[in-house]
């Protein structure tokens, strides 16, 4: 699990001129290395709402001056701000949860289903979905019936492929491209995890067997919810092209949350 760190940006911003096309903040950047709190003032620059257009040239000075290091030469740290997502990522959230309903699970997989969809519109391949990369932006409340909220958060640095197995689709392992077919493999592990409360699939093997997991062409353990592990086995067909569309998964998610499986099989406490 990352540790958050405190970092603590005032806000400062001075005019760059009539033409400036960025904001000025001034900062300080704490680390914490061996025990020792280091303070670094820094300047963060954050390029204006009205020029998202010159966005590449803002990027590629930052790129070039991040490349080299001359001590005449400006130090440029390399840096993603993110939204903060309030109650952090899905996998840690389900672990710690006991009393997560299966409406709550569905719901969270069709708002993933529909970050999918609309990736796969603008034919993006996303590369690793999982539940960690699933962020909770709302816990939702079953008494007030009040629906969790989720947010994919970005691909990240992916770590070595055969940690990642079995989230990475098979194909990747050789091809090592990403595909939008990829996605729909990752998609079913990542409903797997949700439905065995974040549990990750094959933990506890070592990369080895997770290699032999894909050349002996295996399946993940089937949930007991029969047309819910259908649908996982549709996504995570070793052949990409029988992978679902995201249309279909979506549409078979709304028939298992219309499905009396959900009202006979609900865990959550029914209003009394
Ligand atoms: N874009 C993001 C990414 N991660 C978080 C987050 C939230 C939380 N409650 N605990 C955390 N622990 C580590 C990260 C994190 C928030 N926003």
């Amino acid at each position: 699990t990352t540790q958050v760190k405190q970092l603590s940006i005032s806000l400062q911003s001075e005019s760059l001129g009539q033409g400036s096309f960025t904001h000025i903040f001034r900062g300080s950047k704490t680390d914490q290395r061996d025990g020792v709190t280091h303070s670094t003032e820094v300047l963060l620059k954050v390029l204006d709402a009205n020029h998202k257009n010159c966005w590449e040239s803002f990027f590629e000075a930052a790129s070039l001056m991040s490349q080299i290091s001359h001590k005449h030469l400006l130090l440029v740290y390399d840096i993603m701000v993110q939204e903060f997502v309030k109650h952090g990522a899905l996998d840690l959230y389900l672990k710690k949860s006991t009393s997560v309903s299966v409406s709550w699970k569905l719901d969270v997989a069709k708002q993933l289903a529909c970050a999918l969809n609309f990736l796969e519109e603008k034919n993006i391949a996303h590369g690793n979905i999982c539940a960690k990369n699933l962020l909770l932006a709302r816990e939702g409340d079953p008494s007030t019936d009040n629906s969790p909220f989720i947010k994919l958060s970005d691909p990240g640095i992916s770590m070595a492929l055969l940690d990642r197995i079995p989230w990475v689709a098979p194909e990747v392992l050789n091809t090592l491209e990403i595909e939008l077919e990829c996605d729909k493999w990752s998609f079913g592990s990542t409903l797997w995890e949700i439905f065995n409360n974040g549990e990750a699939p094959l933990q506890g093997l070592d990369p080895i067997h997770k290699q032999q997991f894909y050349e002996h062409f295996s399946n993940l353990p089937a949930l007991e919810w029969t047309e819910l592990a259908d649908l996982i086995s549709q996504c995570m067909q070793y052949q990409p092209e029988l992978r679902p569309s995201c249309r279909s998964i979506i549409r078979q998610l709304n028939s298992l949350i219309t499905s009396d499986y959900e009202i006979l099989h609900a865990s959550d406490t029914l209003p009394k």
